[in-house]
């Protein structure tokens, strides 16, 4: 199967969780939660290897988030965490490109956040990855460098929120159908990016993907 044909496996809705992981609540001065936070993103925000991210027109802080994707393989509604993940198809490495001036403001006005996360280019991906290459979704490590420096380093152990809470949590309110992208929040070590920068990103030694922030 082609990288495209992968990719399109999973075009649909994207379901994506804030402050699943302490360290990074606590960077951007949050309290920890106690449901998980969920917001949408368009599906014209997915790019994926070789298309670059662009920086949306008046954004001055564009972050990188790195998360580990969960790719949706049968209809789920108001399915039982024991069952959550008898619905999960596979993964993907996702990034949640996020306008954090814009949000920030957002934050302030009591706004939605659906500029800030959901622009074009917003939600660069990877290439689909079998369910059976991750045998324990909530231990699997994420990593992330610019400019082949390395910015975020974690693990989904670390994740407030279970892989199975949030499939089971999320399918309360949104029917998740196959091809729907679930990102489970990010660790640490967000920053800002700048024209040119190259990113690099992966799942431990699984799978690893790139992208330029345009010039
Ligand atoms: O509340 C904030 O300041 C920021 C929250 C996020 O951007 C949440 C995420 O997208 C995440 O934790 O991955
Ligand atoms: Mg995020």
């Amino acid at each position: 199967m082609s990288k495209l044909s992968q990719f399109r496996t999973f075009g649909k809705k994207i379901v994506c969780v804030g402050r699943n992981y302490r360290e990074h609540a606590a960077e951007l001065g949050n309290p920890v939660p106690s449901k998980p936070i969920l917001f949408l993103k368009p599906t014209s925000a997915y790019i994926s290897e070789g298309q670059a991210i662009k920086i949306p027109q008046g954004c001055n802080d564009l972050n990188h988030e790195v998360e580990l994707g969960v790719v949706i393989g049968s209809k789920a509604i108001q399915v039982a965490p024991e069952e959550a993940l008898n619905y999960v198809g596979g993964y993907a490495l996702g990034l949640d490109m996020t306008a954090r001036d814009w949000q920030s403001e957002a934050k302030k006005q009591g706004h939605p956040w659906s500029l800030a996360k959901g622009f074009d280019t917003s939600c660069p991906v990877s290439a689909f990855i079998e369910k059976e290459k991750i045998p324990d979704p909530n231990n699997i490590d994420l990593w992330l460098k610019v400019n082949g420096e390395t910015k975020q380093a974690g693990n989904t152990k670390d994740m407030i929120f279970s892989v199975e809470y949030l499939v089971s949590y999320a399918s309360q309110y949104f029917t998740l159908e196959p091809g729907d992208l679930l990102l489970t929040g990010t660790p640490s070590g967000v920053s800002k990016l700048i024209p040119g920068d190259i990113i690099q990103a992966g799942l431990g030694n699984l799978i690893s993907m790139q992208f330029e922030v345009d010039k």
